[in-house]
């Protein structure tokens, strides 16, 4: 039976299936809508664990934001309501999971430099997408990055993006390898941020394991305002010729995105998959 589209979406109108993921806020399953059978991930979240974060404002900023985001490498938030207790988002299902778990399962933790390219050039493209739309991710890591098929990869998680320039926030979300030196130094930050994140996820992909990576969280942070990190001596001239100009303390004499995607490491590397 066909649905009006001022259809109010209910819990009771999805058949709930396996977990698929724990986020910071709640718990994400997968689930089938009981009309049409489309296959969707619902995540839902408890208000009260919202409230007590005051998230709330930043739910409503999110959901508001993610709503007017329409990309091909950004996983759709297909729609989201609420009851008493909690709040549902329902967002497009990606059927390949989550890239960690695909870098981690590679014999040697690390993508070859065609993949690497391929899926650097997409994060870049939705990225690039995001900024046209004032809008900063400042989350990208390969956690935060869902797998179709066709090696399309989708940016997810947009809890923590947030309009340009922005303030730094107190909490430090998940790992710090991530974090840009005017975050580090929790200076204003503006959507250079993006570009930086995007050469340590080159790094990552290429190696299995981010360039400022330490066991003590001090180092680490020393590392980053150093900008002090090493290429293996498997990566290319190009791969490191990238890496070096997007992992750069001055933000914005980074590589803007348009550059990135345009680069000779990436034009020669997805010739295969174009
Ligand atoms: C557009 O994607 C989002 C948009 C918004 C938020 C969100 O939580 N916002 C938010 C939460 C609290 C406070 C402020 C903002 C989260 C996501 N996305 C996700 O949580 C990804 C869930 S995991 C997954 N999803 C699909 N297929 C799979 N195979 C998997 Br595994």
């Amino acid at each position: 039976s066909k649905r009006p589209s001022n259809h109010q979406w209910k819990l009771s109108d999805f058949e709930i299936g396996t977990p698929l993921g724990r986020g910071k806020f709640g718990r994400v399953y997968l689930a089938r809508e009981k009309n049409t059978e489309y296959m969707v991930a619902l995540k839902m979240m408890f208000k009260s664990e919202l409230v007590k974060d005051h998230m709330e404002h930043q739910v409503r900023r999110e959901i508001e934001i993610q709503t007017h985001l329409t990309h091909p490498n950004i996983l759709k938030l297909l729609t989201y309501f609420w009851d008493e207790k909690k709040i549902y988002l329902i967002l497009e299902f990606a059927q390949e999971g989550e890239l960690f778990k695909v870098l981690n399962s590679q014999l040697h933790k690390r993508f070859d430099e065609p993949t690497a390219a391929y899926y650097l050039r997409q994060v870049a493209d939705a990225l690039r997408y995001c900024h046209s739309q004032s809008v900063i991710h400042r989350d990208i890591k390969p956690e935060n990055l869902l797998l179709f098929s066709h090696h399309v990869i989708k940016l997810a998680d947009f809890g923590w993006s947030v309009h340009a320039p922005s303030k730094c926030r107190s909490t430090m979300c998940g790992t710090i390898d991530y974090l840009p030196p005017e975050m580090v130094d929790s200076q204003t930050y503006n959507e250079y941020v993006d570009n930086w994140c995007l050469g340590v996820l080159c790094y990552e992909f290429l190696c299995g394991s981010p360039p400022f990576e330490s066991s003590e969280q001090a180092e680490t942070f020393r590392k980053i305002r150093a900008v002090m990190y090493g290429f293996k001596p498997y990566m290319s001239d190009s791969s490191r010729q990238l890496i070096s100009k997007l992992l750069v303390k001055i933000p914005k004499s980074r590589l803007p995105l348009t550059n990135v995607i345009e680069h000779p490491w990436i034009k020669k590397n997805c010739e295969i998959f174009t």
